[in-house]
């Protein structure tokens, strides 16, 4: 026989307990431990007609009072009736008006708590203010003064609870709601024109529910409790049925003389009660791992842009979408923050606008803002045409014109959909479903046209199987359902690696092509606009300080950012062993950071009338379409010194 080394069984112990332990915990073992008794009553008081050795309701007084024995396993009562099958009885009573109460509960908390959480505003103060009030009521004088008003009885027990404990759920899915307001998820679908009971029952409900459905396994103990002192009071379930708080009230003369009255339904109300909160604490510490709102980001429609206030020049005739003076602000601590103003820019039927710029200098709020998907603070001003009409003003239907696609397609996937089923969403959405196969069908071909592979297999993966850039597929072929004139894509590839990014861009030219589409594509990158881009908008500090064709301002950069930008990435035809450089300085956050330019403390040319006069947008050397907002720039007549 083989020996350990000395000290091994010593240490082999705990590993042993760490590996049995780690077992149990990975093959859900542990739990169903906790939750054993519960289920044992759940089943035996389900199974009670089959189980129950005798009618539980039937008196034999010549066999009153027994002690358990093999033919009574737990008793009889002082009317001779069979204890034990009183018991599974009183489990199949009990258990059905918690679930109903927790049913009732749950649901009504639910839908509560997700309508205030989706439409905020006074609905949502008003329901929390009602939820803060009824938590705070002792529950049980909730329910008394209930009962006392509609009298006794199963259905007035059920909802006296239910009043009671619906509270709590509320407050759960309208905090879990309320995150997920304005998720690119939830811009999308509105985009796509789902309406507010669809978003709410389809996609708030689902991830609202989760929660709810912890909290409710350890609700589970207070409502048994609930039930059994309201029926111990006299106000629940009457005699002669079985239930545990009844019996409890029926034994409790015998306690001293026949401790098996009390004891059983006693012993099967703690060990629920235990059973739920366990379960509850052990659901609650492990089930929030494939949490939906882990993947969300917070931000949502918003105001209307209002009419234009400067002179611009006149918008092209196949212009899409027409951006003028675009304001945005947020609140701060010393009232409204502008971080984007005077915002000018349009793109053309089958034409590309890049939006390009350091993180944080507004491109993206350029870009979002005309269609209130910025964060519900921003104070937006400005005006934005599609064609001849006012976004603000869209019908859900018009809005279908425009197809977004997010930078992270993760947060705009839901998790627990499949491809398909997203897809078939926005092609119905768009109503041009059908039958489920004709829906499907258009499905697979908007796959086949984003580029996707095998759109049959495609469509019954769920997102987290594909790749990031199978998931920006995924999201232009949701774009395409609406068959949008304009497409806006928030840096679209910028998470992903260098040859899936080239591939996504050349599908987006094709679809430029193809089907005619106007696009606003955003990326801080201007090597990767150039090899797509019809046009440039290159924004610094909430401004657009540099716009034309790509040519012009790639080839020719009249605005020293711009030639910042251009140096710091690869061009094509650079000497090999040219360095890039980086830009002085930090980007600038905000219109209103310098009284002038909002670049000039950065900028290597600048002069000291660039720090005192905002410079406006004019033409450039190349051509009128070519536009700055510089005052060093050729065609002005700054001096070095800075005088004009
Ligand atoms: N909800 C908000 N509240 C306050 N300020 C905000 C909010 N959202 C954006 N901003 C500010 O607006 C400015 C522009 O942000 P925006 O997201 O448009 O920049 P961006 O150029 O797209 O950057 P990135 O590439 O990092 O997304 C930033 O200074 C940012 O801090």
């Amino acid at each position: 026989m083989r020996r350990c080394p000395a000290g091994t069984h010593r240490s082999s112990l705990p590993a042993a307990v760490g590996r049995v332990n780690g077992m149990l915990r990975r093959t859900g073992v542990r739990t169903a431990l906790v939750a054993a008794p519960l289920v044992l009553f759940v089943v035996g008081g389900g199974l009670a007609p089959l189980l129950a050795p005798a009618d539980p309701a039937a008196n034999d007084l010549a066999a009153s009072l027994l002690p358990p024995s093999p033919q009574h396993l737990l008793g009889t009562d002082q009317l001779g009736r069979d204890q034990l099958s009183r018991l599974l009885y009183g489990a199949r009573i009990s258990l059905a008006i918690t679930a109903a109460v927790l049913t009732v509960s749950l649901a009504a908390g639910a839908v509560v708590g997700a309508i205030a959480g989706y439409l905020g505003g006074w609905v949502d103060r008003v329901v929390a203010r009602v939820i803060d009030v009824v938590v705070s009521l002792p529950g049980m004088l909730v329910a008394l003064a209930v009962i006392g008003v509609r009298g006794p009885g199963v259905e007035n027990l059920v909802l006296a609870l239910s009043l009671w404990s619906w509270a709590p759920y509320a407050r759960i899915a309208r905090a879990r709601v309320a995150g997920m307001r304005g998720s690119p998820h939830l811009d999308a679908l509105r985009l796509l024109g789902a309406g507010r009971g669809r978003i709410i029952g389809r996609h708030l409900l689902p991830p609202a529910l989760a929660p709810c459905l912890v909290y409710a396994s350890t609700d589970v103990g207070t409502i048994v409790l609930g039930v059994a002192t309201l029926s111990f009071l006299g106000l629940g379930v009457a005699p002669p049925h079985a239930e545990w708080g009844q019996m409890l009230i029926e034994g409790r003369p015998f306690l001293a003389s026949a401790w098996w009255l009390a004891y059983p339904p006693g012993i099967a109300i703690t060990a629920v009660v235990f059973a739920g909160n366990l379960l509850g604490e052990r659901l609650a510490a492990g089930g929030e791992r494939p949490s939906v709102l882990r993947l969300i980001r917070p931000g949502r429609m918003r105001r209307a842009a209002r009419p234009a206030t400067g002179a611009e020049p006149p918008a092209a005739p196949d212009a899409v979408l027409i951006v003028r003076d675009l304001s945005v602000a947020y609140p701060g601590d010393g009232g409204l923050r502008r971080v984007a103003a005077g915002i000018s820019y349009e793109v053309r039927r089958g034409q590309i606008l890049a939006l390009v710029g350091e993180t944080g200098s507004g491109k993206t709020t350029a870009a979002l803002a005309p269609f209130g998907l910025l964060d519900p603070q921003a104070v937006v001003t400005g005006s934005a045409m599609l064609g001849a009409r006012e976004l603000a003003g869209l019908a859900p239907e018009d809005r279908r014109r425009v197809g977004v696609v997010f930078q992270d397609s993760a947060a705009v996937l839901n998790p627990l959909r499949t491809i398909g089923a997203h897809v078939d969403e926005a092609v119905r959405n768009a109503g041009r479903g059908g039958p489920r196969g004709a829906t499907r069908r258009v499905t697979e071909e908007l796959l086949g046209m984003a580029g996707l592979p095998d759109p049959a297999v495609v469509a019954h993966r769920l997102p987290h199987q594909l790749s990031g850039g199978m998931r920006q597929r995924a999201q232009i072929a949701m774009a395409l359902a609406g068959q949008p004139e304009l497409l806006i894509a928030d840096e679209p590839t910028s998470a992903l690696d260098v040859t899936v990014q080239a591939q996504l861009l050349d599908l987006l030219a094709r679809l430029r092509d193809e089907l005619g589409m106007a696009m606003v594509v955003v990326s801080h990158d201007l090597a990767v606009v150039a090899h797509l881009a019809d046009s440039v908008a290159v924004v610094y500090a909430g401004r657009v300080v540099e716009s034309g064709p790509l040519d012009a301002v790639t080839k020719a950069p009249d605005h020293p950012y711009t030639r910042g930008l251009l140096d710091a990435v690869p061009r094509p035809g650079a000497a090999p062993g040219t360095r890039f450089r980086t830009m002085p300085g930090r980007s600038g956050i905000g219109p209103d950071g310098t009284a002038g330019c909002g670049f000039a403390p950065r900028c290597t040319i600048a002069v000291p009338a660039c720090a005192i006069t905002p410079p406006a947008l004019e033409p450039a050397a190349t051509s009128a379409a070519h536009r700055s907002a510089c005052l060093r720039h050729p065609s002005r007549s700054t001096t070095t010194d800075g005088t004009c």
